[in-house]
């Protein structure tokens, strides 16, 4: 082995190499910003070629896939991906400038999730609840949203549900994350007689809470990070919430990992205007569809579609329509693209058991094989 002067050497010729190679790929992916705007243009006009999406899933998903095969260390894949996250976020930004919607203050879990799938280089935008992340998109305030829609142990988020009813945005991705609420307070535990969290937070502890909290009130707000800035502001009083929320909020950690049910873990969509991303292979696509009660046995008619044409559900949740006492609006999500062959035929079939079917957007499934044993 060299010695350490000679070894430093060798690292900054090495890091000239990589800035210079790293501007290369900036220069090849604005080209490829400028050539999207132009197709695009060419195909739908100057107005499409504006909003045009220029963050795509199924292609970065194809990269990460790849740098897993040829990487043999002795970098960890995980440290790999992270780089080429922030690579590809920088990459993004150049091409346009790109902002995310979440629900925040910052801290929270959604807020976690952004950053894991955008990287450092977009603008984030807090949002004050769910719902908000959905007009930020719809009205242009935000390039992309990212909203919860399950959790692995206290089920699908209701109010993204419900807003998926009326709303005009699409689906373009997924991503994960595993999720350990702490309890924060600046009282002991003894002392503590209110405790604040997003329905979601009270939801995954509430074994916890029963153990440890019985006689406390549980105050739902609209988030956890807005929990632990309520918390932060009287005594007695603590936030069911992510632990980097103790740093931001001035919060100690009174009780780590609260939440029951294994690997508890959180799965958030990220909306766009469109979804306009090519097929991978190994897409989900999410449905909404509300059935003609007049037909006895429509919804069970309506789900024999997808078995015919070999699709596999993986998810249904049901939500009252708003309009009428127990008139529903279905959600199922399938394999399949919707720039397939098979996801048009199933919807032309739909359409003879079902008031309405709208895809709400096809997505690169990012389950990994030991998640979906
Ligand atoms: C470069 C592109 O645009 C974005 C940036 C990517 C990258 O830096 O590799 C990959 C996919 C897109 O999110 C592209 O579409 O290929």
């Amino acid at each position: 082995m060299s010695d350490l002067p000679t070894l430093r050497k060798k690292i900054d010729s090495l890091d000239t190499t990589l800035v210079n190679l790293l501007n290369e790929r900036a220069r090849v992916s604005l080209d490829i910003g400028t050539t999207k705007r132009l197709d695009e243009e060419a195909k739908n006009g100057e107005k499409a070629a504006e909003d045009l999406h220029v963050y795509m899933p199924g292609r970065e998903k194809q990269i990460y896939e790849k740098l897993e095969r040829m990487n043999h260390g002795p970098l960890k894949h995980e440290s790999l991906n992270a780089i080429f996250r922030e690579i590809m976020s920088a990459s993004i930004a150049l091409q346009k400038d790109v902002s995310v919607a979440y629900l925040g203050p910052p801290g929270t879990f959604s807020h976690q999730a952004v950053y894991r799938r955008f990287g450092d280089s977009v603008v984030y935008v807090p949002q004050k609840q769910i719902t908000d992340v959905f007009e930020a998109v719809e009205k242009g305030r935000a390039t992309y949203g990212i909203v919860p829609y399950e959790n692995s142990t206290f089920g699908s988020v209701v109010e993204t549900l419900d807003y998926f009813i009326k709303s005009t945005v699409k689906v373009r991705a997924e991503t994960y994350l595993t999720v350990h609420q702490c309890l924060l307070s600046n009282s002991p535990l003894d002392k503590i007689s209110k405790v604040y969290s997003h329905p979601q937070g009270l939801g995954q502890s509430q074994e916890w809470l029963s153990a440890h909290l019985p006689e406390a009130r549980r105050i739902a707000v609209k988030s956890t990070a807005q929990a632990a800035e309520m918390a932060a502001l009287e005594t007695g009083a603590a936030a069911i919430c992510s632990e980097i929320c103790s740093e931001l909020y001035g919060l100690d950690i009174v009780a780590r990992d609260i939440e029951h049910g294994v690997a508890n873990t959180t799965r958030f969509l990220i909306i766009g205007s469109s979804s306009d991303d090519q097929a991978t292979g190994n897409d989900h696509s999410l449905l909404r569809f509300t059935v003609d009660h007049r037909q006895p046995g429509a919804l069970c008619d309506g789900l024999k579609v997808f078995k015919d044409y070999g699709l596999n559900l993986f998810k249904i949740d049901s939500r009252p329509s708003g309009l009428r006492p127990w008139h529903y609006v279905f959600f199922i999500e399938c394999s399949g693209h919707a720039s397939g062959d098979k996801l048009p035929s199933v919807v032309k079939d739909l359409n003879q058991y079902c008031l309405d079917v709208e895809i709400l957007g096809s997505f690169p499934n990012e389950r990994t094989a030991s998640e979906t044993c």
